[in-house]
């Protein structure tokens, strides 16, 4: 089982920027779970989309795997034969667990975990791809060229799975989905301290775009399909999809 995250219930007497070091590695299962709302609907509904959209001999990305949720969800529900799933991250701590949790697991599909940063990835022959709340992690004007990369790389008929927290062009409702996440962190039992704390390091690395922006990003890049399939709260997911014919 994974460990509690107490990371941040102690006054800190100097904030830095969030990073995603060995501490919050350890915690990140439970940290997550009790972060975003919808987490585990959208790593089970992740596997549904992977046996629809996963071609034959082809590849899936995982872009900012972390500890390998999306990519064990993936490998669980491909039916397609002749696959392999290539999970990309650049933090070293959760790397090394990654490549533990997957090796947990006996299946076909072989997985390569590698230690990268994604805006260095070549993608090609790809079927699916999936950015689990990883894009917003990237500064904004270095997110069009890498869904510009991954349109470029997907074959005919592939899907992007574009999980986010966003942010609202109506401020009413943005303020109302902020209150509710926070208070959905508080009934999983998170203190004012702790998710002040984590808001003020999440606050310069963190930027949040709107759907409508993640869609125009996701039309430039090329798709010819972009819509919201999930959201809870100021949580959720994209599905964009190259045509058939394209
Ligand atoms: C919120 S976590 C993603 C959660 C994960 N996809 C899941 O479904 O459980 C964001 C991850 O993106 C990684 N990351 C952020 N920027 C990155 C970059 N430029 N290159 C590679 N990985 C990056 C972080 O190290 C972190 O593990
Ligand atoms: O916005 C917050 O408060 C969050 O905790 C979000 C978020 C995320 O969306 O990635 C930030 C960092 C952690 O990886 C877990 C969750």
């Amino acid at each position: 089982m994974s460990n509690r995250d107490t990371l941040f219930s102690a006054p800190i007497a100097k904030l830095g920027d969030w990073t995603f070091d060995e501490r919050v590695a350890e915690v990140f299962p439970d940290m997550i779970q009790r972060s975003v709302p919808g987490y585990s609907n959208i790593i089970s509904m992740i596997g549904m989309l992977a046996e629809r959209f996963v071609q034959p001999n082809s590849r899936v990305y995982d872009l900012g795997c972390s500890l390998g949720a999306a990519t064990l969800s993936v490998r669980r529900n491909i039916q397609a034969e002749g696959c392999q799933i290539i999970a990309v991250d650049n933090s070293p701590a959760m790397v090394e667990r990654c490549r533990r949790h997957i090796d947990a697991f006996r299946a076909d599909t072989p997985v390569e975990v590698i230690e990268a940063d994604i805006r260095a990835i070549h993608i090609e022959n790809a079927s699916m791809v999936v950015l689990n709340f990883t894009l917003q992690f990237l500064e904004p004007a270095e997110r069009q060229q890498l869904l510009n990369t991954i349109y470029q790389g997907l074959k005919p008929g592939g899907a992007l799975v574009l999980s986010e927290k966003f942010s609202f062009e109506d401020s009413e409702v943005g303020e109302l989905l902020f209150n509710m996440h926070h208070d959905f962190k508080r009934a999983n039992g998170y203190s004012e301290l702790e998710i002040s704390q984590k808001r003020s390091m999440l606050e310069n690395v963190m930027l949040t775009d709107s759907v409508e922006t993640h869609k125009q990003r996701l039309h430039n890049a090329g798709f010819e399909h972009a819509e919201l399939w999930f959201q809870c709260f100021n949580f959720g997911s994209l599905i964009a999809v190259k045509a058939s014919d394209a």
